[in-house]
């Protein structure tokens, strides 16, 4: 006779309690494998260890037949990894830059519930602070908050997978003094939301921000003849959804901020690119110490000479000096027609000697360098088993 599904049910509660104390408990162990890379200088990340624990993971399961996808156990040790790496980033990052503040407060863009509040949850988690939540109408503003000591930060999306960058976050980095102290990229799951218990059929206007409404364009497609009312951010979107509370409206965001406005999911993923990331940045008014212990990044603005070859020349000292480039965007400068701003990121540390050799070189390239900071590399590349 099959067994009882409450039965079961308490026994998956019982392991899933088990599993979450070892989690826990190899959580408590980063802090200790931090300190001792504290006095032993070694860097963080060890891929090569990485490697060998997933490798004999994988291995071990198969030697004692627990009948477990080698790529299930890879990707759940991936994510437990990571944990622990950033948990350890976290600890080196907090000791160096002690005048963080407790109770930090972050200036993001829309109300509660647009992604950029929920990413800046998400970075202050990370940090275990306490929020004060300043909500934004424009970029602009949130550039302002910070450097008016209003904000001690500002998260400001910088680039997604599906739209690409952000050209109005670009050009304010061109002309601000903060410097950038932080990155996370943050999930962007898209979803339709309605007030009532009306089907697609009914909706005739959708209400969101242009980049959502450009991230979905397909499923907007494929509806019948909608009307698009364009918002100042989602979470605008969903509060005006809420408060009109028609059977024909339906606001394009995300089911958290939903649930916070009261509305209903109608439909999940229908964004372009069901793997739709967006990678925020976060600004402060003075820059960070990145311990050498973390893999950091630092982001310049550079303008070249008017001549052949100049970029190629430029990017040629990176290559030189074996520094890897992540990121490299250009936008106008405004008032100087057909020149352009060039924005690059590189895997360097700014303090690193090799790093400060290379501005040093790129200054015969270039018209104008910039730091525009430096800051840990908070996404973690995955090891592969
Ligand atoms: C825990 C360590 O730090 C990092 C995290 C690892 C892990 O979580 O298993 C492994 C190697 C390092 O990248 C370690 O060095 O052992």
């Amino acid at each position: 006779m099959a067994q009882d599904l409450t039965e079961i049910r308490q026994q998956i509660t019982q392991i899933d309690r088990s599993l979450l104390k070892l989690l826990s408990e190899r959580h408590r162990l980063a802090f200790d494998v931090v300190r001792s890379k504290e006095i032993t200088q070694k860097p963080l990340r060890d891929e090569e260890r990485e490697q060998i624990l997933l490798q004999e993971l994988v291995n071990f399961a198969e030697s004692q037949n627990y009948q477990l996808e080698p790529q299930y156990i890879t990707q759940i040790f991936q994510r437990i990894i990571e944990d622990s790496v950033v948990t350890q980033q976290v600890y080196l990052q907090k000791k160096l830059n002690q005048q963080r503040e407790q109770n930090i407060h972050i200036a993001f863009l829309g109300k509660r519930g647009s992604y950029s509040h929920l990413a800046a949850r998400n970075y202050a988690t990370r940090y275990q602070e306490q929020l004060v939540e300043l909500s934004c109408s424009s970029f602009e503003q949130i550039f302002d908050k910070v450097k008016s000591g209003e904000a001690d930060v500002g998260v400001v999306p910088l680039e997604n997978t599906t739209s690409g960058s952000i050209n109005d976050v670009y050009d304010l980095l061109q002309h601000t003094d903060l410097s950038l102290v932080g990155e996370l990229a943050y999930p962007i799951k898209h979803c339709v939301l309605v007030n009532q218990q009306q089907d697609l059929g009914q909706i005739d206007t959708l209400y969101s921000h242009p980049q959502v409404i450009q991230q979905c364009s397909q499923f907007i497609r494929s509806l019948d003849r909608v009307h698009i009312e364009y918002c100042e951010s989602s979470s605008h979107a969903m509060e005006l959804v809420a408060s009109l509370n028609k059977p024909n409206i339906a606001a394009l965001g995300n089911e958290d901020g939903g649930h916070l406005y009261g509305l209903r999911v109608l439909k999940t993923d229908i964004a372009n690119q069901p793997n739709n990331i967006t990678r925020f940045i976060v600004l402060a008014k003075e820059p960070l110490s990145v311990s050498p212990q973390i893999a950091s990044k630092t982001l310049l603005l550079m303008t070249t000479r008017q001549q052949a070859g100049a970029l190629v020349d430029a990017l040629y000292v990176f290559k030189k000096h074996q520094i890897n480039m992540t990121k490299l965007e250009s936008r106008p400068i405004y008032g100087t027609p057909w020149e352009e701003m060039f924005y690059l990121e590189i895997e360097a540390n700014i303090h690193h000697p090799n790093t400060q050799q290379v501005l040093q070189e790129l200054k015969e390239y270039s018209t104008f360098l910039k730091v525009l900071g430096c800051y840990p590399s908070e996404i973690i590349k995955p090891t592969k088993a």
